[in-house]
Order: structure tokens, then C-alpha cells, then sequence
């Protein structure tokens, strides 16, 4: 069973290591900095699956299976990541009231030399938000550490998020369902 299988989650992710706590999975989470930037020709898929190899590449592991991932917000083809500073989240917040848009996760999932890399994707859609809500929320959730300004998991979801189509866990940062069938072709 998955439960008993040694895991290395290699993300500082706090979502990330909720979500396999919540999945029942037995793992450490191991850090390092990786460079996060892409070649520009690549779509919002590729960009989050080159990324989650991008990270894996730093890691090596013969006994645990070491899994990595990065969410990207992408609205009409425009890639939304992290904000710098109140201005750049109030900026993306901006542009995602009133729209929809879609939250990529890619994952790499390596153990030895056996590697699996896929993608989820979820379409998002947002209310029309004031300026003052859009202040609201920035200066009382901080999310400066999350793509595209926001937390589904949090007032942004609650409040703003209308509707999804598609996996929730996904946008939170890792695609539960599909990580759950990967994982069961490394047992
Ligand atoms: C869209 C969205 C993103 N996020 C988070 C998930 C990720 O933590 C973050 C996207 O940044 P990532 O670069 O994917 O991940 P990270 O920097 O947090 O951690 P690491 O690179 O070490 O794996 O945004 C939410 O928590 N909720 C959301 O609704």
C-alpha cells in the first residue's frame, strides 16, 4: 500500500504537505533552491511540468519516490506566478475579477531511474471584486506566496471563486486525485 511507501515531498509548499498528510502518506520534506525560470515559447502545461522536472533534477533518492510540483494561474494565455509586492497582487487580483481563468499543476514524481512527470488543470471562475475588497483581502490574507495572488483555500475561494470545473486540490497546489493514481505505478 501507498501508506507504507518512504516519500521525499521536495516543496516548501505548506497546501502541498496538508494535502498528502490528508492523502495518508507517510513522507519528509526536503528543500532546495531551484532556478524557476522557462523558455518562453512554452504553453501554461508545459511551463508547470518543466518546472516540477526542473525542481526534481535537484534531488536524488534511491529508496523514497521524491515528489515535486508548481501551480501557475494562467488567464488568456497571460502566466500569473507569485506577486512581488502589494501593487503586482492587487495588480493580478485586478484582472482576475469578473473572469475565468485556468490554475495549471505540474508534477514530476522520480524514484531511481524510473521518472513520471503529468498535469492537471482547473478553470477558475471569479466574481467582480471591488478595489477595497481586492485591498481587503491582500492585507489580510498575504498572499505573496501563492500563484496568481490568491488561496483557493481561503477567503479569495470562499468568497470570490463562483465556480470551478475541475479538481479543487489542484488549484490548492497538488492534483490529488491523478498524484494518487501516478503514486500506485511506483508499488
Ligand atoms: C492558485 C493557488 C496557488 N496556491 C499556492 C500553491 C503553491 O504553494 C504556490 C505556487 O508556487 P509554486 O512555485 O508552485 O510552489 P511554492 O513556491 O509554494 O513551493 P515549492 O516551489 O517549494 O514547491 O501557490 C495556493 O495555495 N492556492 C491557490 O489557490
Amino acid at each position: 500500500m501507498l501508506q507504507n511507501t518512504p516519500i521525499i515531498l521536495a516543496s516548501k509548499s505548506p497546501r502541498r504537505q496538508e494535502l498528502l498528510k490528508l492523502m495518508g502518506l507517510n513522507f519528509k520534506v526536503e528543500l532546495k533552491d531551484v532556478d524557476e525560470s522557462y523558455p518562453e515559447n512554452l504553453s501554461p502545461a508545459e511551463i508547470a511540468v518543466y518546472i516540477s522536472e526542473k525542481k526534481a533534477k535537484a534531488f536524488s533518492a534511491d529508496d523514497e519516490i521524491i515528489i515535486t510540483a508548481d501551480t501557475i494561474v494562467a488567464l488568456n494565455g497571460e502566466i500569473l506566478g507569485k506577486p512581488n509586492d502589494k501593487a503586482h497582487a492587487k495588480e493580478m487580483l485586478k484582472k482576475l475579477s469578473g473572469y475565468k481563468h485556468e490554475v495549471y499543476t505540474g508534477v514530476t514524481l522520480v524514484k531511481g531511474d524510473k521518472k513520471i512527470s503529468f498535469y492537471d488543470v482547473t478553470e477558475v471562475h471569479c466574481k467582480t471584486v471591488t478595489e477595497r475588497e481586492i485591498d481587503f483581502y491582500i492585507d489580510n490574507y498575504q498572499p505573496y506566496d501563492k500563484a496568481g495572488s490568491y488561496g483557493v483555500q481561503d477567503w479569495w475561494g470562499i468568497v470570490v471563486v463562483e465556480k470551478i470545473n475541475g479538481s479543487y486540490t489542484n488549484v490548492m497546489g497538488l492534483p490529488t486525485e491523478k498524484l494518487y493514481n501516478e503514486l500506485l505505478k511506483f508499488i
